[in-house]
């Protein structure tokens, strides 16, 4: 179980800007998630958990880039026009074994290892051949088409930091050393509620009032996404004593509890005082849009997020600020997610003093000058909106106003549900 620091969860009901909140959320712990091995087959997507130095060098010996007829540069310098006798092959997986004079010429596949005392290799189809030998065309570089041993790792040099996320190239840069087995870090464990009394299950029956729960089907994806082994533990009826008693229960066999709904200030709104009963409180408030009210924390060893219930505001704020987190738990380096700047295609008023994430869409424009638009409502509960969007604008806690225009940080929901 991840250890959570306690020092900073200063129980307090002041809303905090977006800065803050996320420098808490990194404050906030202090451990990630222990360790297992696995085989490398089954390594993509996780993260490293140690440092790995190469064992060997790769390619292993120097080897030829084409099919063709390796020589001796030093020869070939002196007397290039030369017909030379062909007096072997070297194929990959099965190298020219005997000695070779430098006056002559092997005849070489792709990848093969090159015959000692012979460096360069001349192409297939540019060389004249008649009977067992062949004439090199003029103007061959020394080591021509040659791959030397190392080129790729040399042995000893430093090729992944513990904390690296392993992507299919990864894995295979892993795979060139021979390793087989490595040590990564255990995938972050989440227990999923959604908390309402109004929340059916897609395909229950309908009563009057009743809303089919979304959010824990987006949640779940994004945190499946995310890397992480998440366990739906369905709808909380909104009652303190339930919320309460599960968010504990929950929190004993997981790293990570993230509720959604219920975290405002309806009568009905249990969870922020059922986290206070079962666990503490760091924030509840952040002055942004979508989200304002999150609930950060921790019960026991597990850390806790109450995100809110509009379906909208849980999406942002799961990738937001649930991201950093899961990346805080699961022991990986995260690199800062892509972000580039594009005209807005709009205008439009904003309040200053907090961070708003606007539901947007990219395009190429037409002249290949990228243009920004935004969705026409602000709804939170209009999940319409990012089925249009394809990412998020940023504007910070000092904007006031975007111009038609004018340049905005566009966040790509690709980028962010990685
Ligand atoms: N007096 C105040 N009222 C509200 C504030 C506030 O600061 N003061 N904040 C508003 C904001 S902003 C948001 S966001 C919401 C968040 O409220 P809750 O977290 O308590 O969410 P609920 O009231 O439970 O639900 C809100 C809305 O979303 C629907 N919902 C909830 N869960 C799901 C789900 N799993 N799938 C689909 N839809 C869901 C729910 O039916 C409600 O319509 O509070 C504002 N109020
Ligand atoms: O975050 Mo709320 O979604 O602004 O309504």
């Amino acid at each position: 179980m991840p250890r959570l620091a306690n020092d900073c969860f200063a129980n307090s009901d002041d809303m905090i800007s977006a800065q803050e909140a996320l420098g808490r959320i990194h404050n906030a712990v202090d451990q990630s998630v222990g360790i297992e091995n696995c085989l490398l087959a089954n390594c993509a997507n996780r993260v490293l958990a140690e440092t790995i130095y190469a064992p060997r060098n790769v390619p292993p010996a120097d080897n030829s880039a084409v099919d063709g007829y390796a020589f001796a540069y030093s020869d070939y310098e002196k007397k290039p026009h030369q017909f030379r006798t062909v007096v072997g092959r070297s194929a990959a997986g099965a190298p020219y074994q005997g000695e070779v004079s430098e006056t002559d010429t092997v005849k070489i596949l792709t990848g093969a290892v090159m015959p000692k005392s012979l460096d360069s290799v001349a192409m297939i189809e540019d060389v004249q051949i008649e009977n067992d030998k062949v004439r090199l065309p003029i103007g061959l570089k020394p080591g021509a088409n040659c791959r030397k041993a190392g080129e790729d790792i040399t042995k000893g040099n430093l090729l992944l930091e513990k904390g690296t996320l392993l992507r299919p190239q990864e894995v295979g840069y892993l795979a060139s050393i021979g390793l087989s087995e490595i040590s990564v870090f255990r995938p972050v464990t989440v227990a999923l509620f959604s908390t309402g009394d109004e929340l059916i299950n897609p395909g229950s029956l309908e009563f009057e009032g009743s809303i089919f729960d979304s959010n824990r089907m987006i949640l779940a994806a994004i945190l499946r996404g995310f890397g992480c082994q998440v366990t739906d533990l369905g709808i909380l009826k909104d009652e303190l004593e339930i919320v309460r008693s599960a968010l504990l229960k929950a929190s004993e066999t997981h790293d990570l509890v993230i509720t959604s709904g219920g975290v405002s200030m309806g009568d009905e709104d249990h969870v922020k005082n059922a986290l206070l009963k079962a666990g503490q409180l760091n924030f509840w408030r952040i002055a942004i849009k979508p989200g304002r009210p999150l609930a950060l924390g921790h019960i026991g060893d597990a850390a806790f997020v109450g995100l809110p219930g509009n379906p909208i505001a849980a999406m942002v704020c799961c990738l937001k600020f649930v991201r950093p987190l899961v990346a805080a738990l699961s022991g990986v380096t995260l690199a800062p997610a892509l972000s580039f700047q594009a005209h807005a295609a709009f205008s439009i008023q904003k309040k200053p003093g907090r961070t708003e994430w606007l539901r947007a869409r990219y395009t190429a424009g037409s002249q290949g000058i990228g243009e920004i638009e935004k969705f026409h409502t602000d709804g939170s509960g209009v999940l319409s909106s990012v089925i249009w969007a394809n990412g998020l604008i940023e504007l910070g806690d000092e904007v006031t106003k975007i111009d038609q225009g004018d340049l905005v940080t566009f966040l790509p929901f690709s980028e962010l549900m990685k």
